[in-house]
């Protein structure tokens, strides 16, 4: 098992959001995190990623709790992909080496060639010159895509990631990403989207959210 959540629940100014939240997630897993606007797959995606704290029950990644990893080992394991990311300034290539710096990365190493194929993979090898605050909508949700994979996690949560992507880019994604899990066999990924159609092209499991 790669990460296990048991009898999770959420508060928001004194309002449940969600509760008696059980998860399983297994290496190859694909799950799709479901409910209406509002109802808390965000903040249950910040919660797994260790982004938002845990207000009961457990998590545990690759079997130890949450409160036994120092937090950045375990968010470069389980990394959190928002619909907005931060994309920084410096050119595409600068933010995409960028991460590498931190300490929590020593061990991983920039493939320049990993960044360019995936690009291509994504019909944008050009974005790699381009600078990353003039970046569009889409054009930073490719980069927050490759920056992550480039990072190798575990479990990647992607919440509403290829939103602003066009119908082409967001199909070139998903095979990326369907190709990633191939490469990585111990690797699993969990989305959050509206769009029903790309649910049943990705995940293979469904774990609705319910209000309260
Ligand atoms: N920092 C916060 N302070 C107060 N309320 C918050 C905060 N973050 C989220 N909420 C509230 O918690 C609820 C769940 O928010 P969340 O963003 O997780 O929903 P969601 O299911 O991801 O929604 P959507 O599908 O619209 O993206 C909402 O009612 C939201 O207003």
């Amino acid at each position: 098992m790669l990460l296990s959540a048991t009898d999770l629940r959420r508060t928001v100014a004194d309002r449940v959001v969600w509760s008696g939240v059980e998860l399983t997630v297994n290496p190859g897993d694909r799950v799709a995190v479901t409910g209406p606007s509002g109802s808390g797959k965000t903040l249950l995606l910040r919660t797994l990623a260790g982004l938002d704290p845990l207000e009961t029950g457990e998590i545990t990644l690759a079997g130890r709790p949450q409160a036994q990893w120092a937090m950045p080992a375990y968010r470069s394991q389980v990394m959190y992909l928002p619909q907005r990311p931060f994309v920084g300034t410096g050119t595409v290539l600068d933010e995409l080496k960028r991460p590498f710096q931190f300490k929590v990365h020593a061990a991983r190493r920039f493939e320049q060639d990993a960044a360019a194929r995936w690009l291509t993979a994504l019909h944008r090898p050009d974005l790699l010159q381009l600078n990353a605050s003039t970046l569009s909508g889409g054009e930073g949700q490719v980069l927050a895509l490759v920056r992550a994979l480039l990072l190798n996690p575990a479990l990647l949560l992607l919440d509403e990631a290829t939103a602003s992507l066009d119908p082409e880019t967001t199909h070139a994604a998903e095979a990326l990403l369907a190709q990633w899990l191939i490469d990585g066999p111990e690797r699993a990924v969990i989305w959050v989207t509206h769009d029903p159609v790309q649910r049943a092209r990705v995940a293979t499991r469904l774990l609705p959210v319910v209000p309260g």
